[in-house]
């Protein structure tokens, strides 16, 4: 429950009028049942006053005449008055509170979003947090039915408090076998509902990969390896196997529910049939009016359904608490790669380069270093190539490069000051990194180079120049809207590309991005051999001036570099240029040899 206040203060946050208009709302509609039924008293009570006259004129205008029908006119008046504002009331409350929902699922999902970006991408890559993120986004989409239940709530007290009022006047017993009658049903749903959310909780891991099963099994990214290999059999069983054990779990729970609810409902109901037998008798003795009768009986009834959904609704407001904890949870999570307050910007243009200094460098969770004792310098204006075979540690190495990661151990140097002290978006604005993995949007063809500067998204000879120099331009002449073509499958009129066009829109996007220091991590591996032949020679000499590091397995692209870096198990085993390595007869050269050989 310690975290409904901070969600009202999310709810407030989202839309201060509209929140302020729901309360006002549900105040007012929360007294208008009693009075309704009052007045439904007042009246059984005068007609039957007036059925009991005598000496009374023979018709109905006659009475009206006399002014015997004013006073009953006047209540009815009151009691039909009352069911408009009602009906009223209850449609602005719904149009309120469907418009705030939206509006806090926006901000939610817009903090989610915000607060996201500024996280580590080690958090990414971590199981637990990818849990939290997942319960996370759950939250902020599925618990807004939370917000309506909660003012509902505050609504039915004050509802509840004045009808309790007036059995109270009456006699202060009826309500307490009321509340007597309905409490344990309360504790059983809270008890059934924390069952629940730790059922759900220790099922997160299980959960996203059925979700990611799921996935697999039918979208557009997956489906020709899964008809090519034939893994609909295999996806669906592990689907199956995984969600029965949900099933099974969820079984036991909503069994015992219904068994101790029907319990706990008889408890309440013999609670409710006590006082209507009280009030009853005490009618047949004259005690009690009819009206009285009416009144009692109607806010007996009124009064059971109200606490009974009322303690429903606590019991599952305190289980979406409980849910809330993951959202809070998320957002309590703080990065490590951040500004130092007195960080300084990035200097333009850098002078030195960049040193590493003996850096080693982990991934979370892993037992083994990544990289280690890497000691190298990266000089202002050069291109350097990183060579190594599979898992050598060259994307690690571009990765501390642009702060994606601190090393865990030495440190690298800008300009001679370290790498922590610059201003982290300055120091990312000034690099353009494509990597081997870089993201396909599906979004238009303009747009997916204008990612590399979104600020520059409407300079279109900017967009154009740099799909030019990338040789993605040829790939956008042949889409049929051009620049304004959407591309990837996702969305109607999508256009898919080959691998290596897409590899060229997004090398188009280091063209886009201008920056000082430019990395292309074998964004290139699909590009044939003259395309990435080409696109090296035009980054060789577009990057002149400029810092610049390429990774390939291509010995023929990797020799237009100024310096060449060999890696292997994480360290550099050797360096210089294409004839210096040569030379060395080390690794270097058995790779080219390998790669040469295949073409002879
Ligand atoms: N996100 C990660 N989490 C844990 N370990 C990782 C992660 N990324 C890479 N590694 C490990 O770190 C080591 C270096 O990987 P890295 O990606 O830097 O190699 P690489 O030289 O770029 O390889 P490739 O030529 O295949 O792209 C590998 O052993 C790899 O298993």
């Amino acid at each position: 429950m310690k975290n409904i206040p901070p969600f009202l203060v999310m709810v407030w946050h989202a839309s201060p009028a509209l929140t302020a208009a729901t309360i006002v709302l549900r105040l007012l509609r929360a007294v208008l049942p009693v009075l309704s039924l009052y007045i439904g008293k007042l009246i059984i009570d005068e007609v039957v006053l007036l059925a009991g006259y005598s000496d009374v004129p023979p018709t109905l205008t006659g009475w009206a005449r006399e002014g015997l029908l004013n006073y009953l006119a006047l209540l009815v008046a009151a009691e039909f008055g009352l069911a408009i504002l009602s009906d009223l009331l209850g449609r602005g409350v719904s149009l309120v509170d469907s418009l705030l929902t939206e509006k806090l699922t926006i901000d939610m999902s817009m903090r989610l979003m915000d607060h996201a970006a500024t996280l580590d991408l080690e958090d990414f890559e971590d199981a637990d947090f990818q849990d939290k993120l997942d319960r996370a986004r759950r939250q902020s989409s599925g618990r807004m039915p939370l917000m309506g239940q909660l003012m509902g709530q505050i609504q039915d007290l004050i509802t509840v408090a004045t009808f309790a009022a007036g059995l109270i006047i009456y006699n202060p017993w009826l309500v307490v076998l009321l509340l007597v009658a309905l409490i344990p049903a309360f504790l059983g749903e809270a008890h059934f509902n924390a069952r629940s959310y730790t059922l759900d909780f220790r099922r997160t891991p299980e959960r996203r990969e059925l979700d990611y099963v799921r996935q697999v099994a039918a979208s557009a990214e997956t489906a020709k390896e899964i008809k090519i290999f034939d893994l609909h059999n295999f996806l669906a069983d592990r689907y199956l196997t995984l969600s029965q054990r949900f099933y099974a779990a969820n079984r036991r729970i909503a069994q015992s529910r219904a068994l101790w609810g029907a319990v706990f409902t008889a408890v309440g109901t013999i609670g409710y049939y006590g006082a209507y037998a009280w009030i009853i008798g005490h009618t047949l003795t004259g005690m009690l009016s009819i009206g009285d009768l009416t009144f009692l009986a109607g806010s007996f009834r009124r009064l059971r359904s109200l606490l009974e959904g009322l303690l429903q609704s606590f019991s599952s407001t305190a289980a979406q608490a409980l849910y809330l904890d993951d959202l809070f949870a998320f957002f309590d999570v703080t990065p490590e790669i951040t500004t130092k307050p007195e960080a300084i910007p990035v200097p333009s243009p850098i002078t030195v380069g960049f040193e590493f200094q003996d850096v080693g460098f982990y991934y979370p969770g892993s037992n083994r270093w990544a990289v280690r004792h890497l000691s190298f310098t990266l000089h202002a204006g050069e291109t350097l190539a990183l060579v190594g075979e599979n898992g050598a540690g060259k994307t690690t190495l571009v990765k501390l490069l642009a702060r994606l990661y601190d090393p865990d151990e030495g440190r690298i140097l800008l300009d001679g000051r370290d790498l922590c002290d610059y201003d982290l978006t300055d120091l990312r604005a000034s690099m353009g990194v494509i990597f081997q993995d870089f993201v396909r949007y599906n979004l238009t063809a303009g747009d997916n180079i204008a990612v590399g500067r979104i600020g520059a998204r409407d300079d279109y000879p900017r967009i154009e120049r740099a799909a030019e120099r990338a040789l993605a331009d040829k790939v956008i002449d042949k889409l049929p809207r051009g620049y304004d073509q959407m591309i990837g499958k996702r969305f109607a009129n999508g256009v898919e590309l080959s691998g290596g066009e897409w590899q060229k829109i997004a090398i188009a996007r280091a063209y886009m991005r201008d920056a000082q220091v430019l990395i292309l991590d074998e964004p290139t591996a699909a590009l044939d051999a003259r395309s990435e032949f080409e696109v090296f020679e035009r980054f060789k000499e577009l990057s002149e001036g400029k810092t610049a590091v390429l990774i390939s397995h291509r010995f023929s692209s990797v020799r237009m570099a100024d310096r060449i870096l060999v890696m292997a198990n994480g360290q550099i085993e050797a360096q210089g240029t294409h004839h210096e390595l040569l030379v060395q007869d080390g690794r270097y050269r058995e790779l080219y040899e390998l790669q040469a050989a295949g073409y002879r």
